[in-house]
């Protein structure tokens, strides 16, 4: 872009027009422009040269820097980032004014409000390149103006400062705090701040001396002439024509110019800042945040809110940062190895910058008389227009419209309150259906209803983290790090600022790496100055990778919510609901309880404890009881002592038992199993038979409930992705058929039960024909044949449930567990429960069974999008992620301080490290191979979901204590333990 000369002014003042409305109006510019970012790397000091520092940055080209990657542990990093301009550390400072600010201040000559900052940090030399700019600027300006008499232009100039959050004013000696106000037109204004009207250009320079002269300065082990606040030299040009030129002589054209010497970003720890130079870091790189927030935003587009009014210094430079203004940043860096981090930052923020558009205008003053004059003009065509009698008189027109409207907004009032009604009653019921669904994070799903909170600092995961002022000086002046930090992990809201915002032009400079790789571009975003560079890339990786699954999370949750909602609905319509008392109904609800109506439960309750309550409560518990009793009896009859001189015929009891328990897992009313394994192990015609037997009374309503109506136990959901299973299962039912299986343990268990009487009539009816005919070693034989397995390999000691065959099962189980997915809470529950005992054996297997299908059918990757109902990876591992931030604030609810910090100890997370209780969460449960990581992540999680007794409360979930009168689980042997588990 040129310089802005008279022929372009003039064509400029060609295209005014004015708005009527004030005295004040402005010409566009075509579109938004983006905003100059040019970067200068300085030459080494003479500090640096004596520390023996070395220089780890170069121009490549004009538009170019580059890390050179001297160090081979750093090579892994990105290195080029490119701008509208880059200059050496030879390059003059009128080299950067003539082509990175030029251009944008004269533009102030035209009526374009201008700004021109320096970002960079502390001695980097942004005053170096400042005071350079300011005094070029100022030259160019008086000989534009020299060479444009037919102009007449008047400049004033006002200085302020910054320090410690309050502004100063530079030509005033007298210290006073300046307040801010905000003026509808003009936008913030400082109060009383001192305006010269200047006479020339000697003048102006006098007055730079003054604010040179009043400026903070103080001395830092960085710089000794460190300046410790942000500077702004304003400059207001208007200018107008002095002799008619065939446009409207009365208008002016107003712009102002700000020089921007921002103070320096520090680490309190490298510049070895203490005291009151600790304290003017703090604000400086408080401020200097709140610049780097407002510039990310900005680079996002404006339809977020964009947090000016944040710091006084974005309030005051919000016109130049993304309004009516044209902007030049220019970041100075230092090519010092010892400054690298700050340097990236930089250049980080360089890079949003280069995203950010601003809407510069062309401002043009209507002089008071040629306001009147306008306002008459307008005023006689109004009357003119009154005066002209029209086929309808002005009364009665306006009266009908009066009236139309009048009816019209009735109409709309009617409208809204019916809307209103109906929206209240869809949120109740969508409230209620949430709550039901069991997701224990209501403002979580609220959230993504609404805008997110607005943004805070101080995050309330930070809550644990108390800074000293030292650290909140080193963590806050990493504007791109912080934000990350702040933000990240709060899933309730907007946790979604993180590698999202890094502008996209950066990746697009940068070298492309594959996406799986460390070289990732994101890698670059994340800093710890604890760490090494090579640690900060594994975790800006891991960092990166979250925040792009937490973006998507909260879409992704939002559909969740949805898709919960569709799910309950879903469930709620083939479950046979009764009618319910709706005063008890919510507050059911609410508890995640199942509701009892007039004839039965309306169920679907998450909580544990309300499902065993729902058993207590009901009014037909003891059908329930004297059901379980007959089963019960059954049972026992079953495994009553055989006839001695059967010891095969025992052993073929056991056999088919296990045939029938596998069998059953394939083919019964756990329904995940069926199309696998029944290829893999078709049935024998015993199990056929038994099979059609279980199918028949599961399509005879109620054959084998204990009640009118069905309870979905949270024992059914056993992947994190809530009401899922029982949705997948309800599907596949429906495809196969089996509308009203509705699949519970607990079905399970009755299934179980049911097959075990089956069996004991088979075996009851085998016997007599055997008797009958002599043999009983045929029919044992004949059985085993039946059920499908051979004798020879089946030894009667064979028994699964040895502690290694056990320990093996458990393993295999906790391997599966962590590749689906599985939620944490279930796996907790199981592996509390099941702790070897013999009688654990079935529930290994089907858990073992059920996780392998699982597996099975992730492994397929043939879900269609359609079937939102079906458990994906995807959506498992996002459920998994949810339960882990469940997780977390729970921690926060029922952990004392000093309960998290010895568990931080003992789980190795840094006690200085941000989100720890995330961190923490998020290594619960991964460490497969580690029974004692396994146990601690059980015990922990058990305590985070309130599992006070889990030996009592453990079995009613897994549907195993049906039996009051029943001890604790103690069968030592495979045989005895056989009565009890089917
Ligand atoms: N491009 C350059 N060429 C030569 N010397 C430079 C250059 N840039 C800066 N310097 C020198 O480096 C020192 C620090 O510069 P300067 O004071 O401008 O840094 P700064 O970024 O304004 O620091 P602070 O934020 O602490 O105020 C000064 O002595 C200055 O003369």
């Amino acid at each position: 872009m040129g310089v802005v000369g008279g022929e372009d002014l003039l064509r400029l003042e060609k295209m005014q027009h004015v708005s009527v409305n004030g005295n004040a109006g402005t010409i566009a510019t075509a579109g938004g422009e983006k905003i100059f970012v040019s970067v200068r790397l300085r030459p080494l000091n003479d500090r640096e040269i004596s520390k023996n520092d070395v220089s780890d940055w170069e121009c490549i080209d004009d538009q170019t820097i580059m890390f050179r990657n001297s160090l081979p542990e750093r090579s892994m990093f990105p290195t080029a980032y490119s701008f509208d301009r880059v200059f050496r550390s030879d390059s003059s400072t009128y080299q950067v004014y003539e082509e990175a600010a030029k251009h944008v201040v004269l533009s102030v000559v035209s009526g374009i409000n201008a700004s021109v900052f320096a970002y960079g940090q502390t001695s980097s030399g942004k005053t170096f390149t400042m005071s350079g700019i300011t005094e070029n600027s100022v030259a160019d300006i008086y000989d534009y103006i020299e060479k444009h008499n037919e102009r007449a232009f008047v400049l004033k100039f006002s200085a302020m400062e910054i320090y410690n959050e309050a502004v100063r004013d530079l030509l005033n000696s007298d210290g006073t705090q300046l307040r801010l106000l905000d003026d509808p037109e003009r936008g913030t204004i400082v109060e009383r701040l001192t305006e010269e009207r200047l006479r020339d250009r000697n003048h102006l320079h006098e007055l730079l001396s003054i604010c040179e002269a009043q400026r903070q300065i103080g001395e830092t082990s960085l710089n000794e002439t460190s300046s410790r606040s942000h500077q702004i030299l304003r400059l207001t040009i208007e200018s107008s024509a002095r002799e008619f030129l065939g446009m409207d002589k009365s208008s002016t054209l107003a712009a102002s110019v700000n020089f921007v010497d921002l103070a320096g970003s520090e680490r309190a720890s490298q510049a070895q800042s203490a005291g009151t130079r600790l304290k003017e870091g703090c604000h400086i790189n408080r401020s200097l945040l709140t610049l780097g927030t407002v510039i990310r935003k900005l680079s996002k587009g404006r339809n977020a809110h964009i947090p000016y009014r944040d710091s006084k210094l974005t309030r005051i430079l919000q016109a130049s940062l993304g309004g009516n203004a044209r902007t030049a940043i220019i970041c100075t860096m230092s090519p010092a190895r010892s400054h690298l981090e700050q340097s990236r930052n930089t250049l980080l923020f360089a890079s949003c910058a280069k995203q950010v558009a601003t809407n510069a205008h062309v401002n043009v003053v209507m002089s008071d008389k040629a306001l009147v004059k306008h306002l008459q003009k307008e005023l006689a065509r109004l009357e003119s227009e009154l005066r002209t009698p029209g086929p309808v008189s002005l009364t009665s027109r306006s009266d009908n419209l009066m009236r139309e409207k009048d009816s019209q907004i009735r109409k709309m009032e009617k409208e809204i309150k019916e809307l209103t009604q109906q929206r209240d009653l869809a949120q109740s019921r969508l409230e209620d259906l949430l709550r039901v669904v069991g997701d224990d994070q209501p403002s979580k799903l609220w959230g993504g209803f609404g805008d997110p909170p607005p943004y805070s600092p101080h995050h309330p995961l930070d809550d644990e983290i108390s800074l000293s002022e030292a650290s909140i000086a080193d963590q806050s002046l990493d504007f791109l790090n912080q934000s990350q930090y702040s933000r990240y992990g709060n899933s309730d809201s907007e946790e979604n600022y993180l590698f999202s915002e890094i502008p996209e032009g950066l990746t697009k400079d940068l070298p492309q790496f594959p996406k799986d790789s460390p070289r990732s571009v994101g890698s670059s975003l994340h800093h710890s100055e604890e760490k090494s560079f090579g640690a900060h890339v594994d975790n800006a990786e891991e960092l990166c990778k979250d925040v792009r699954c937490i973006e998507v999370d909260e879409k992704v949750h939002n559909r969740t919510g949805e898709l919960n909602v569709a799910a309950a609905q879903e469930n709620a319509e083939h479950l046979p609901l009764t009618r319910t008392n709706h005063a008890n109904e919510k507050t059911n609800l609410e508890l995640g309880c199942p509701v009892e109506g007039d004839g039965g439960f309306k169920l679907v309750g998450t909580n544990p404890k309300c499902d065993i309550e729902l058993v207590r409560t009901n009014s037909k518990y003891g059908v329930f009881e004297k059901r379980f009793l007959d089963v019960q009896k059954t049972i026992n009859d079953l495994v009553k002592p055989l006839p001695d001189e059967t010891s095969s015929f025992r052993r073929s009891s056991l056999m088919r038992s296990r045939s029938c328990r596998a069998s059953f897992t394939m083919n019964s009313s756990f329904p995940l199993f069926e199309p696998e394994q029944n290829e893999a192990t078709p049935p024998s015609s015993i199990e056929k038979e038994l099979l059609e037997h279980i199918r028949t009374f599961q399509k005879k309503p109620c054959s084998l409930k204990y009640n009118e109506t069905e309870v979905i136990s949270s024992t059914d959901s056993q992947t994190s992705e809530n009401g899922a299973p029982i949705d997948m299962l309800k599907e596949q039912n429906l495809k196969g058929g089996q509308e009203e299986n509705i699949t519970s343990i607990q079905s399970f268990v009755d299934g179980l039960k049911e097959m075990a009487k089956l069996q004991y009539e088979k075996l009851h009816v085998d016997g007599q024909e055997m008797e009958a005919k002599g043999s009983g070693n045929l029919a044992g034989e004949k059985i085993l044949k039946d059920v499908g397995l051979d004798p020879m390999q089946m030894p009667v000691d064979s028994s699964p449930c040895c502690p290694m065959d056990f320990e093996k099962q458990q393993q295999e189980i906790i391997e599966l567990w962590d590749a689906c997915n599985v939620s944490l809470v279930h796996r907790t529950y199981f592996f509390l429960l099941f702790k070897g005992d013999p009688a654990d054996s079935i529930y290994m297997e089907v858990e073992l069974r059920r996780l392998s299908f699982l597996k099975v059918t992730f492994s397929k990757k043939n879900h269609s999008k359609s079937d939102s109902h079906i458990i994906t990876p995807a959506s498992s591992m996002r459920a998994l992620r949810r339960e882990r931030e469940m997780l977390s604030r729970q921690m926060q609810k029922k952990l004392t301080p000093e309960e998290r910090q010895s568990l931080y100890n003992e789980w190795g997370i840094g006690l200085d490290t941000k989100q720890r209780r995330l961190q923490l969460a998020r290594r619960i449960w991964t460490n497969t191979s580690d029974i004692n990581h396994i146990r601690s992540s059980a015990s922990l999680v058990a305590k985070l979901v309130g599992l006070l007794d889990p030996d009592e409360a453990l079995k009613e979930m897994f549907g195993l204590s049906f039996s009051p009168q029943m001890p604790k689980r103690r069968s030592f042997s495979w045989m005895s333990s056989v009565p009890t588990l089917v």
